[in-house]
């Protein structure tokens, strides 16, 4: 049934790498209005690629925090031009790209209390961020900040038991470290860190909003077992720490009402209710709504593998967050830096620039390749740590290249069967009954999907929207109102319509990638050997 015209809406918003998208629901779930605002073309006067800075030692990877700003000024305007209705926004959330920091400027406070509605958000918070360019995810500069935790808290093993995560270069601890370091007045001038998630949730609330335990688990400085700040970290991290980052609190609390500057300048109502924002893979994980026993791709600008688990068990590689829509329970993430860039760099030399040519290399060429196959590694992987491109023919002799189609397969073929590798590392086992749930930008590309059945030998399902995230976000926002009479999540968004099945795996497909997974762990440990990062 048609939910009434003036009926209450719920809103999603995702602060991606590449772009800030926005999806809102009804009450029955349905998608109603959907925008984005794209960094690179829509705001050209900040100079990204891909939404990003590569600095000029390869390893520091920032954006411009007033770019963010902007788009959300743009893309609210956006909105209002296409005709929607912010007065019947009851609730709203959103989400970010993981890890990255924001750093508010002393006296940002009062200037986020006292916002003009007749000036933009980018006019008006010009001043207030003592570091203009924030690091990001892609980020990986603080390997010595790395090993001096590691160092503090008794080891790499210890730090994953106590945060779900060894020390990794992107995570927010580490960059926080960096900055306190290396930038020492810098540090000084900050009076608040917010993660990009809790930073756009400030936004809205006119204040500073809380870190939420799901987004806070990819810090190195939360206790996820305990859901609270670890002393030990925070004392190896830096100094006041407690203070700049604020009370974590749980990924399904009303942070507050919207600011009265929303009310005026965009005609929010006044009781709207600004939920926590979480990161973009806790996000996803509540947009497809991902049940025990399934396996999440996510094909945005990093690849990610993620699962709901009900007990950590932290390892040396991987990443347990908080989970983000049952405070019992936990998700387990894998994250591949190497994702759709690497595709669209190969796309544009063996593909013409055209998805349609790279799709058909995928269709006129044989699952396995004929046992050629790839690692691509254009910038330091994440899962494994490696940089570099190293081909194989089916001899496992390394070649310099291969022919445009083969290389297509060899690539989309490498990439899976290394998320399916690490993914069982982490314990992750494919049994009947196994749905692989996909989603991200490259989700919409139905060869590339048939490849990740193939790989995976098991069935792939998309939610209608590729932008689970912002899904997500709004079912979170819904959900967050009825969670304080104890609602759970999937009681609130269980008329939700089901993932469709896009494609089955190849009857074929389990002899061929068995084996060809057993290869490629071999070829992958000889490429670890000659590519020391
Ligand atoms: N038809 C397609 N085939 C493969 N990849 C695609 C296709 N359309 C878009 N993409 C990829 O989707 C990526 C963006 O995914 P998205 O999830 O929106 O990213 P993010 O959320 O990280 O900003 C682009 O970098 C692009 O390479
Ligand atoms: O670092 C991670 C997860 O640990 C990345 O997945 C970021 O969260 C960026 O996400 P996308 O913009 O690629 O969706």
């Amino acid at each position: 049934m048609a939910a009434a015209p003036d009926s209450p809406l719920y809103l999603g918003l995702d602060f991606s790498t590449q772009q800030l998208k926005a999806a809102a629901i009804d009450g029955n779930l349905r998608v109603v209005h959907q925008d984005s605002v794209q960094f690179d073309c829509e705001l050209p006067e900040f100079r990204t690629q891909g939404g990003v800075h590569i600095q000029e030692d390869k390893l520091t990877v920032t954006s411009p925090v007033l770019m963010w700003v902007k788009a959300l000024d743009l893309l609210l305007d956006k909105m209002k031009r296409a005709g929607f209705d912010f007065s019947r926004v009851r609730a709203l959330s959103g989400s970010g790209q993981q890890h990255g920091a924001v750093f508010w400027r002393r006296g940002a406070s009062q200037t986020l209390n006292q916002l003009h509605p007749d000036q933009s958000l980018h006019q008006l918070l010009q001043g207030s961020f003592s570091v203009a360019d924030s690091p990001v995810w892609m980020d990986s500069s603080s390997t010595q900040q790395c090993h001096d935790l590691q160092a503090a808290v008794g080891g790499a093993l210890k730090l994953a038991e106590i945060t779900g995560s060894r020390a990794y270069e992107r995570f927010t601890g580490n960059q926080i470290a960096k900055l306190c370091q290396s930038r020492t007045e810098v540090y000084r001038d900050t009076e608040r860190i917010s993660l990009i998630s809790s930073f756009a949730a400030s936004l809205f609330l006119g204040g500073y909003a809380a870190i939420d335990f799901s987004d806070g688990s990819g810090m190195n400085l939360l206790d996820i077992r305990t859901r609270s700040w670890s002393k030990v970290c925070l004392e190896a991290t830096a100094p006041h720490l407690d203070c700049l980052l604020g009370s974590p609190l749980p990924s399904s609390s009303v942070q507050g009402p919207v600011s009265s500057y929303f009310v005026r300048r965009h005609g929010f109502s006044e009781s709207c209710a600004v939920l926590s924002f979480t990161g973009d893979n806790p996000a996803s994980l509540a947009g497809m709504r991902l049940q025990q026993g399934d396996i999440a791709v996510s094909l945005g600008t990093s690849d990610t593998v993620f699962l709901w688990i009900q007990q950590p068990r932290p390892a040396l590689e991987g990443h347990i967050f908080c989970n983000p829509v049952d405070r019992q329970a936990y998700m387990a993430l894998l994250c591949f830096k190497n994702g759709s860039l690497t595709r669209e760099r190969i796309r544009n030399e063996c593909a013409g620039g055209s998805w349609e040519t790279f799709s058909a290399a995928l269709r006129d060429t044989p699952l396995g390749n004929n046992g050629n196959v790839g690692f691509y590694f254009d910038t330091v992987e994440i899962t494994p740590s490696a940089v570099g491109v190293y081909r194989f023919d089916s001899e496992d002799s390394e070649v310099s290249s291969l022919s445009p189609q083969v290389e297509v397969r060899a690539l989309v073929e490498g990439q899976f069967l290394s998320r399916r590798l690490h993914a069982e590392r982490l314990g992750y086992s494919i049994i009947p009954g196994t749905r692989v749930l996909a989603t991200g930008g490259a989700s919409s590309n139905k060869e590339i999907l048939q490849v990740l059945s193939d790989v995976f030998n098991a069935p792939v399902y998309t939610i209608d929207l590729s932008n689970s995230t912002c899904l997500g976000s709004a079912y979170r926002a819904l959900h967050g109102l009825a969670a304080e009479s104890g609602a759970s999540f999937f009681d609130v968004v269980k008329n939700a319509p089901e993932p469709q099945l896009v494609a089955t795996p190849h009857p074929a497909a389990q002899q061929v990638y068995d084996h060809m997974l057993e290869r490629y762990a071999r070829l992958e440990d000889s490429v670890l050997r000659k590519s020391c990062t």
